[in-house]
């Protein structure tokens, strides 16, 4: 990562900040832009203002004196007209900028239609240094204008002081070594940022975890509490030493700066009050320079912040460049898109294999295997053995990185990704708590259909879970997640079911993946989940392949396909009876299952084995 913006990014950046604003609000960006050179020219003017009105007095010229007192008050009303207005518009624009780019950077997070940026760190550092500098985005544009400002007002300053001794222009050399110390200054704290970037990241997260919910249970019985606050503290520390060390060599060389550039004002000063006791300058130039040097020490001073700023406001930028340059790159360029998938076909992996980015050994070799249509295939096996990674693959959140998927004969890379996704539907093991209320939780499963009521009711009950808006206060509308006003919390189980309900919303699609959908419940509500959807595929007309990862081997027995993955490929597949037939791995697995099963058999089991298909469907 380079701690300089390079003279590319800045006019990009420049150029995004400048369509960002006409974008948000085209009038009012016109406005601030067109009132910055006015603000910037009102000190000019009142100084111009006061030599007028000095040497008016001194030649005892009343019309002159008018006409000075005229420009004096004209550039206090105007300035402080402009000043008051255009701040009020840029502060405005400023938070209109912020909330589009805000936008445009969640589009980019979660708008992408794979799922790798999320797993490649420098992406992830990226994102931390955007998220740590989002602030400067918003304000980036009111920056640049504000630059704009202070140069009209250093350049108003220095073409006047000039008017009266062009050496003058000397001062605006002497004012350089302040400038370049603020910038390098800049950089440096950039660069200590950026270099610390990977610990501040882990800060963050440690801060995440002592104020999640979903920690909160573990650090108390652990007491973690004084662990965690201690590890935050180190990292801090480890984060600010660089960066203080950086401000305070900013702070260093922009004084010695600030001292070069007192000399040369003392200098001017010397002149001019000189020429004057020779009669070679009039009182108003002694003035017009006095004001104008101290109008300048501001307009130096102004023009150095302002730069400061905007640097932190390009490097923002820059960050959000990186992250849009990468997410671009990442939409593969699509082959001529096939028409969108039709139900009812085969879905076939010929020698599919796959590795996450930057892994050392791919996590699922020369994998064949067909998923027929209207069928319902389980896959098992241990943990880490590639399962979640091949249902990640049907529903193209990753693309094979050899061999390809086939859906009727035609490559799934060849398909829209989203005419694909239109047509699948998914249950994963890390399910989203979606805290909204009931009825969109469930029906955002099927956007057109949110607000459909008996179509939520109707997937709540297939999902096993028509009890649940009857225990809520308000129902479908009860707002879900304690820290609403008014909002319920729920158990584990319930929020599975939500998410297993979502994934009953849509009608008829290809593939329905549930990935380990009943972890959080008990082995008997996990056959009886497993049945619904069993049953339910059966019963279906469309074609729609379901896909059942599951870690139990009795619950899945009854697939019309198990297959068996070990170290990510396939050992076995068939149906439960071939599979115990062939007294491999399968059997093995199921009978010490079923053993573990007897010795620990609970009460609830026998409700198991009474379940039949009747008491599902009624
Ligand atoms: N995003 C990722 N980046 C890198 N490696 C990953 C990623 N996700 C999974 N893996 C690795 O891929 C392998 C297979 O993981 P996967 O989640 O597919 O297994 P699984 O069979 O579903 O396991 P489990 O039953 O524990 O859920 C594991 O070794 C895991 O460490």
């Amino acid at each position: 990562m380079s701690d300089r913006t390079s003279p590319r990014v800045a006019l990009r950046s420049i150029a995004l900040l400048v369509g960002a604003a006409f974008k948000a609000d085209p009038r009012r960006a016109a406005l601030v832009v067109g009132l910055a050179p006015v603000v910037g020219a009102v000190a000019a003017a009142t100084a111009v203002g006061l030599q007028r009105m000095v040497d008016a007095a001194v030649a005892a010229d009343l019309p002159g004196m008018i006409i000075a007192a005229l420009i004096l008050a004209g550039a206090l009303v105007v300035g402080q007209f402009a000043a008051t207005v255009a701040a009020d518009l840029r502060i405005r624009l400023q938070q209109r900028v912020g909330l589009l780019l805000d936008q445009r950077i969640m589009e980019m997070c979660s708008g992408l239609p794979h799922l790798d940026h999320h797993e490649y760190p420098p992406y992830q550092d990226r994102l931390e240094l955007l998220r740590a500098n989002r602030t400067w985005l918003g304000s980036a544009f009111g920056a640049l204008v504000e630059n704009l400002r202070a140069l009209v007002a250093f350049g108003s300053t220095v073409a006047l002081l000039m008017s009266v001794r062009a050496e003058f222009l000397l001062l605006l050399l002497l004012a350089l070594p302040t400038v370049f110390a603020a910038r390098r200054g800049e950089r440096a704290v950039a660069g200590a940022e950026e270099a610390t970037v990977a610990p501040a990241r882990l800060r963050q997260a440690l801060f995440t975890t002592a104020c999640s919910p979903g920690a909160a249970k573990e650090l108390r019985v652990y007491g973690l509490q004084e662990e965690i606050a201690g590890r935050h503290r180190a990292l801090w520390q480890q984060v600010d030493g660089p960066r203080r060390r950086a401000e305070a060599r900013t702070a260093l060389w922009t004084s010695a700066g600030w001292v070069v550039f007192g000399a040369g004002f003392a200098g001017a000063l010397y002149l001019v009050v000189t020429a004057a006791l020779r009669g070679q300058a009039s009182a108003g130039d002694v003035v017009l320079t006095v004001a104008l040097a101290g109008q300048l020490t501001g307009s130096v001073a102004g023009l150095v912040q302002m730069l400061t700023w905007m640097q932190q406001a390009l490097r923002a930028t820059g960050y959000y460049l990186w992250l849009d340059d990468h997410a671009k790159a990442r939409i593969r360029p699509q082959r001529e898109c096939a028409p969108p998938p039709a139900a009812g076909a085969d879905l076939v992996l010929e020698n599919v294999s796959f590795g996450y980015p930057d892994a050392a050994r791919p996590v699922l070799r020369e994998v064949s295997l067909r998923l027929p249509a209207g069928r319902t295939v389980a896959i098992v096996g241990e943990n880490g053995a590639g399962k979640t990674t091949l249902v990640k693959l049907l529903c193209r959140l990753y693309d094979p990185t050899g061999g390809r998927i086939t859906y009727g004969g035609t490559d799934l890379a060849d398909y829209d990704v989203r005419s694909w996704r239109d047509r699948v539907t998914a249950c994963f093991q890390d399910f989203c708590r979606l805290e909204f209320p009931l009825q969109e939780s469930a029906g955002i499963g099927d956007l057109p259909r949110i607000d459909d009521e008996p179509a939520v009711l109707d997937a709540l009950d297939r999902a096993g879970a028509s009890a649940l808006p009857g225990l809520l206060p308000h129902g479908l509308r009860t707002q879900l997640g304690p820290t609403f006003p008014g909002g319920t919390d729920l158990s584990g189980g319930q929020w599975q079911k939500i998410a297993l309900t979502r994934s009953i919303m849509r009608e008829a699609p290809i593939l329905r993946v549930l990935d380990e959908p009943a972890a959080s419940l008990d082995p008997a509500s996990e056959y009886e989940i497993f049945r619904r959807f069993q049953l339910a595929a059966a019963e279906s007309t469309h074609g729609t392949v379901t896909v059942f990862v599951s870690h139990r081997f009795a619950t899945v027995r009854t697939a019309d396909l198990i297959v068996v993955l070990d170290g990510g490929t396939i050992r076995e597949s068939g149906s439960h009876e071939e599979l115990m037939d062939q007294d491999g791995l399968y059997a093995t697995l199921y009978r010490l299952h079923a053993k573990g099963y007897e010795e620990t058999r609970p009460s609830w089991s026998d409700s198991l084995d009474s379940l039949d298909d009747e008491s599902l469907v009624g």
